[in-house]
């Protein structure tokens, strides 16, 4: 069994726990009270490279990286270093997230906030909503067409921007077909973990002009943020070096400086 079908097994069975204890009426009460939504197609885009940081405690690849007592506090600080998002994983088994740390983060900072986890079904969509996140991860791998079709759509309609997560070609042109205006390509191959840069560089090319770009993953501070904003990336998502760093708000400010003018680094204006 891969890596993403042991954590869409892990999810769905504490989905089900969750499903048995909240209705969905239940969380689209709770969502008609939440702060409206942020768009995050505009978050994401214009002159400079947008900064995504994540709120991330451990992960499949490396383990335990942060204990995080305190996830509010993290996401004050990138909102304080300049962030343009905040990611907040909140799948538990293999991460150690929670939708508390989605509410805790959301009513601590104003920027839009990203719900990161394996959501498979639309009740997951509507808790990112009734949490307060403006802007919800779908994986095109976890996901067949018509489910990614669905899911899209349903997220558009309840106030939330799909962001839209590719591994390779085939992927990119799913979610391209699916009408995602926001696509993340993820340099972590989710068979073997390991991360691959180029990856970024070898799908941009795929993905047409008016759909802003993520690069996600493997973003170790300015050199490698610059170097995705020259393949076209509109924004990095970058967790596991800020979470592991001793200044997360400094290390954001680093990489917001470089994204303010990443053509100029290279000397190509
Ligand atoms: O991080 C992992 O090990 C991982 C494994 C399987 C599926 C997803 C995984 N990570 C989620 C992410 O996409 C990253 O947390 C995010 O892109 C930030 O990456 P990084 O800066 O390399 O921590």
């Amino acid at each position: 069994m891969s890596v993403l079908d042991e954590i869409i097994d892990g999810v769905r069975a504490d989905l089900a726990e969750r499903q048995a204890r909240v209705s969905l009426d239940e969380l689209k009460e709770r969502a008609a009270r939440a702060r409206e939504a942020q768009d995050g197609v505009a978050a994401l885009s214009g002159d400079s490279v947008k900064v995504i940081c994540e709120v991330k405690r451990s992960s499949p690849s490396k383990g335990a990286l942060a204990a995080i007592a305190d996830p509010a506090g993290l996401a004050a600080d990138y909102e304080t270093g300049g962030a343009a998002a905040i990611s907040v994983l909140t799948e538990q088994r293999r991460f150690g997230g929670s939708l508390a740390d989605l509410e805790a983060v959301r009513a601590k900072v104003d920027i839009p906030v990203l719900r990161k986890d394996f959501i498979v079904t639309a009740y997951q969509l509507w808790e990112a909503r009734a949490y307060g996140a403006d802007i919800a991860l779908l994986i095109v791998a976890a996901l067949e067409q018509p489910a990614l079709e669905s899911l899209i759509e349903r997220a558009v309609s309840i106030g939330l921007t799909p962001l839209v997560e590719v591994h390779d070609e085939e992927e990119a042109q799913r979610a391209v077909d699916a009408g995602a205006r926001v696509i993340g390509v993820n340099a972590r191959n989710l068979k073997t973990l390991e991360v691959d840069r180029g990856t970024f560089a070898r799908l941009a090319p795929e993905i047409p002009d008016h759909i802003v770009k993520v690069a996600e993953s493997g973003v170790r501070g300015p050199h490698d943020l610059i170097a995705y904003a020259n393949d076209g990336a509109n924004a990095v998502l970058v967790g596991e070096s800020l979470v592991t760093g001793k200044d997360p708000k400094g290390a954001v400010a680093d990489l917001v400086a470089a994204g303010a003018h990443p053509a100029l680094r290279f000397g190509r204006n």
